[in-house]
């Protein structure tokens, strides 16, 4: 990356509160409320060393956390931050971790673990230290999750709240900018917790509410254009989801033409997918989107795979080589020509939380599916070719690119589109996936979405599909026995997609839908719904 493409990162250009993450499974939501109230926030892993930080933030914020600080091999802050002369809040670990690191014997396991609701009540000092609570005076519901506690109020502090059971719900430093909440502040189940944290970030650090869409799109414009220079150019996979199409936008409106857009055609779209993303793309978005058809070696090569994971590697794996020809191909057509040159970069629409998952600190982690890890797609590539990637959504969160693609006069329904897996329809056939079978997971699925749409649901929803079971089932059709498929419709509520619930829809909508993907898809003579909410289910069905 060059030099002029570095000075213009986010946190350089706005006032930035940096969370470290000590591995709560909440850490991600400070992050978010933060940038809520339009103050820029960057989480990093509570291993970050102050030295190798190359920008300096507003404020600092130590995450929850599930060890106990007087564990061995417990994580600790460095020492750093605390002479860096900016505002500190801890929360829960966060805070006991400034207990410990003042006496040692200040956390204690508590006798009784907290979980949940608890009454705060707020007290006055008279002092600077009133600042955290201000307007807040009253009573406030929080949420407790923890099981340590402080067994006595550090040197220098005062308590600025308690709770019935904890005495140091809050408390701050005399004279220093340090801050310490037990309770979770960034959890909606605390009433006013973005008055807190809006109260440190704002009133305390000074930050200013300046993050918006406008500035960001701005920003990251100029941002590519230092990166590529005046003549790289950019190749991008492009699916017509909601991230690929953003980020072709935002790409399009830095470098016009010399970024090269490729959908790959894997056998495993949904109906009329393909020809329907071209059109949108070309006509609406003004984007020159070339569609590689490779589906006969994708449901060739998917023959006999069973296992979800192998069908996922198999794709995975077969999505480079079809790049690779492409931008081989697109090198080759404009070699002799004004736009000659290589292509250098490389796009790719990964979000935040794609970059949390990589760098929390949370030890080593299972592995749910393939897919969680970042960067698996194009590694080959990159490596191979030399191609640098150009990432322009890794800070966002996905409402916030839903938001960055209507700045940039993306239609509603694309912005508002469902994710679709790259492994498409290929994760939705369980088990062996033969075009037959992907033909009647296609078609169902096209009559739940266009029953969705019609009902005016599909916006409520977070991602519905149609899936094809493994097995067989009787029916009676026209007075003769049948033994048939299975569809599975699946549609969930999620905001995040790391936890989901199931869609309570109305009896009567699932049997109208169940009749028509009866009739109207041949070779189906059942139809199920997935109440399974996840955890412990998983969205896709593989
Ligand atoms: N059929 C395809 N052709 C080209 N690129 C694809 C295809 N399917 C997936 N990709 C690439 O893989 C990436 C990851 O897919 P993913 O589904 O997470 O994102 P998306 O499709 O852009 O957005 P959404 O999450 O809304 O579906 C895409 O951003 C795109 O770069
Ligand atoms: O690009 C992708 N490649 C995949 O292999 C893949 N598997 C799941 N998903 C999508 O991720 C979200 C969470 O899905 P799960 O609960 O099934 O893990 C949901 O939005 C899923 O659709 C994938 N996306
Ligand atoms: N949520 C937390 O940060 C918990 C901190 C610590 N592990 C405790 O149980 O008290
Ligand atoms: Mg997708």
């Amino acid at each position: 990356m060059s030099a002029t493409a570095q000075e213009i990162e986010p946190h350089q250009l706005f006032d930035t509160i940096l969370t470290l993450d000590f591995g709560s499974q909440y850490t991600h939501l400070i992050t978010r409320r933060l940038r809520e109230l339009n103050v820029y926030s960057e989480m990093l892993p509570c291993t970050q060393k102050l030295a190798d930080l190359t920008w300096k933030p507003a404020g600092v914020i130590l995450s929850g956390g599930p060890y106990s600080v007087y564990e061995d091999g417990a994580p600790h802050v460095d020492p750093a931050y605390f002479e860096l002369g900016v505002p500190i809040l801890g929360i829960c670990y966060g805070m006991q971790e400034i207990a410990y690191r003042s006496n040692a014997t200040n956390v204690i396991a508590g006798t009784a673990r907290e979980y949940g609701h608890a009454d705060l009540q707020a007290k006055k000092v008279d002092g600077f230290v009133d600042r955290l609570f201000e307007g807040l005076e009253g009573n406030m519901k929080v949420w407790m999750s923890h099981g340590d506690k402080l067994a006595k109020l550090p040197e220098d502090f005062h308590v600025i709240a308690s709770t019935q059971n904890s005495e140091y719900a809050a408390i701050a430093h005399q004279t220093k900018d340090i801050y310490c909440l037990q309770f979770h502040p960034e959890v909606t189940h605390t009433i006013n917790g973005v008055q807190l944290l809006k109260n440190f970030a704002v009133g305390i650090c000074k930050a200013q509410q300046n993050w918006t869409m406008a500035k960001f799109v701005d920003q990251e414009i100029a941002r590519i254009r230092a990166l590529v220079g005046e003549t790289g150019q950019v190749l991008g996979a492009v699916s017509g989801g909601v991230d690929s199409t953003v980020a072709a936008k935002l790409m399009k409106e830095a470098i016009g033409d010399r970024f090269h857009a490729v959908l790959v055609n894997n056998g495993v779209m949904r109906l009329n997918e393909c020809e329907q993303v071209q059109k949108t793309l070309t006509e609406h978005l003004g984007i020159n989107l070339i569609v590689a058809d490779a589906s006969k070696l994708f449901l060739d090569g998917l023959k006999g795979i069973t296992d979800p994971e192998l069908k996922r590697k198999f794709i995975g794996g077969t999505f480079i080589d079809v790049f690779e020809a492409e931008a081989k191909k697109i090198e080759d057509a404009a070699a002799n020509s004004p736009k000659a040159g290589k292509i250098n970069f490389f796009l790719q629409g990964t979000l935040y939380p794609d970059v949390i998952e990589s760098i929390s600190f949370k030890g080593p982690s299972a592995t749910i599916k393939t897919h969680h890890n970042v960067g698996g797609l194009p590694k080959r590539m990159t490596e191979g070719q030399g191609l640098k990637l150009i990432e322009p959504l890794r800070e966002l969160f996905k409402d916030e690119v839903r938001d960055l693609g209507r700045q940039l006069g993306i239609a509603h329904d694309l912005v508002m589109r469902h994710p679709f897996p790259g492994p498409g329809i290929a994760i939705r056939v369980l088990g062996e996936v033969t075009p037959e079978r992907v033909e009647m997971a296609r078609k169902a699925d096209h009559i739940f979405i266009s029953m969705i749409r019609e009902a005016g649901l599909y916006d409520k929803i977070g991602q519905a599909f149609a899936a094809l079971d493994p097995s067989r089932a009787v029916g009676v059709m026209g007075d003769k026995r049948v033994y048939e498929n299975i569809v599975l419709l699946r549609a969930v509520e999620t905001t995040d997609f790391m936890t989901c619930n199931p869609f309570p829809f109305e009896h009567e909508f699932l049997v109208r839908v169940s009749t028509r993907i009866v009739n109207e898809v041949q070779g189906v003579c059942r139809v199920a719904y997935d109440y399974t909410s996840k955890p412990p289910g998983t969205i896709e069905l593989e």
